[in-house]
């Protein structure tokens, strides 16, 4: 028998609703990965694709029990976010070709969001769009990525520039795998958990402070009820907001900024979750300069990311530069950046409306 680790969430969205399982120890004969997804498998097909890192950690159990009921395939991309590419992409779709599925199969991503983002845009392109279920193994993609359906690739001059809106049919999250995960990807998934804080919930916020320790000393319960959390809010973004129409720009805080920083030091050198840390100071730096943050705010800010060992300070990047990588943000419209900028924690919007001297003064703080 499934033991549920907390509540099942449920995805609403245009598409199709899909549920969010939180589970601990997959690999115990009763609650396996394969278990769990298989009633969200409707062909026969199944082509895995995971990464040369988490193979050897997960694939085999997993590979080996869908075999009992499916054709298994299973594609090991290069690890980093350096081959979040369309040669990965090509990969996928070779190994698909190959085997010669068609749309009766499902796409497995088993690793964390870079795994994730590429094989649903795979699934979503493939014969023009073909089932995936997500199997988070990283704190970030457990929180964010594997929900929503936001899925791509990332273009040499910016992040996620190609992709589609595709949703998984389940997601599956198993806390036994952050056991492995790296302290410093365990920091970078904070990073999004601080950011649903900022954006929504400054209780919440209160709650992280309390439970950080914990939650680094991989707690793995406090990091499951933090994972439902976010879980919870992001599910309730995207089922109002599917295609980014609204609100759900919001969970960009921090993304304008942070995606300069990954384009600009080269993509996988400052991890997505240190990036977006380092660009939500940024944007917090500009909300107290408009009048919008308290300076004590601020700091509160800066102190709950140390706290989580993330960097607060972005690397120096040239002005005019910056501002030429920020052209190609996706909230982008009439020519004019549009910034997720805070009224107090807890209270996120999106507005152009900001002096452009401030933005000025933030990016050359840490200028080249
Ligand atoms: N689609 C979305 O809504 C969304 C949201 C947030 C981030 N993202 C994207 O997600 C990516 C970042 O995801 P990430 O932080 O998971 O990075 P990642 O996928 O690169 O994984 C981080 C590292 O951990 C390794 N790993 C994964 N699981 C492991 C485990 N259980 N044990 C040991 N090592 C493990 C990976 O191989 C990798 O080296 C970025 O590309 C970002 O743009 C997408
Ligand atoms: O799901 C969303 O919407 C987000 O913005 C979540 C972000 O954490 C995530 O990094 C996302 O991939 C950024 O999207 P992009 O549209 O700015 O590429
Ligand atoms: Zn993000």
């Amino acid at each position: 028998m499934v033991m549920p680790f907390h509540d099942g969430l449920i995805v609403q969205t245009q598409s199709h609703d899909y549920p969010i399982v939180i589970t601990e120890q997959s690999t115990t004969e009763h609650s396996s990965m394969a278990k769990q997804i298989t009633p969200y498998i409707s062909g026969r097909q199944v082509l895995i694709v995971t990464n040369d890192t988490v193979a050897p950690l997960y694939l085999k159990v997993l590979e080996d029990e869908l075999a009992e009921q499916f054709v298994v395939k299973v594609c090991v991309l290069p690890d980093g976010e350096q081959y979040k590419n369309q040669a990965s992409i090509d990969q996928i779709y070779d190994a698909l070709m190959t085997e010669h599925f068609n749309r009766d199969v499902t796409l497995v991503a088993l690793g964390g969001g870079v795994v994730g983002d590429m094989t649903g845009f795979a699934a979503a392109s493939f014969m023009r769009g073909v089932n995936f279920i997500q199997i988070p193994t990283t704190l970030l993609s457990q929180v964010d990525s594997s929900v929503g359906g936001k899925t791509g690739i990332n273009h040499p001059q910016g992040k996620n520039m190609i992709g589609a809106f595709w949703q998984p049919q389940m997601v599956l999250a198993d806390m036994s795998t952050l056991k492995t995960l790296p302290a410093r990807e365990l920091s970078a998934g904070v990073a999004e958990i601080i950011k649903y804080a900022l954006i929504m919930d400054e209780a919440f916020l209160t709650w992280l402070e309390a439970n950080l320790p914990a939650m680094m000393a991989l707690d793995l319960a406090v990091l499951g009820e933090a994972v439902k959390r976010c879980c919870q809010y992001k599910a309730d973004v995207v089922a109002q907001d599917e295609r980014e129409s609204g609100v759900r720009a919001l969970l960009n805080f921090g993304h304008t900024f942070g995606h300069v920083i990954e384009t600009h030091e080269g993509y996988g050198n400052w991890l997505h979750g240190e990036a977006v840390a380092a660009g939500m100071v940024q944007a917090a730096e500009l909300s107290q300069k408009i009048g919008w943050l308290t300076d004590d705010e601020v700091v509160r800010i800066k102190r709950v990311l140390e706290l989580a060992n993330l960097p607060i300070t972005p690397p120096a990047i040239d002005v005019d530069t910056a501002l030429d990588l920020m052209g190609h943000d996706k909230k982008v419209k009439h020519g004019q950046i549009r910034l997720i900028l805070l009224k107090s924690i807890g209270d996120a919007v999106m507005t152009n409306e900001f002096d452009s001297e401030l933005l000025h003064e933030v990016l050359s703080k840490h200028s080249a």
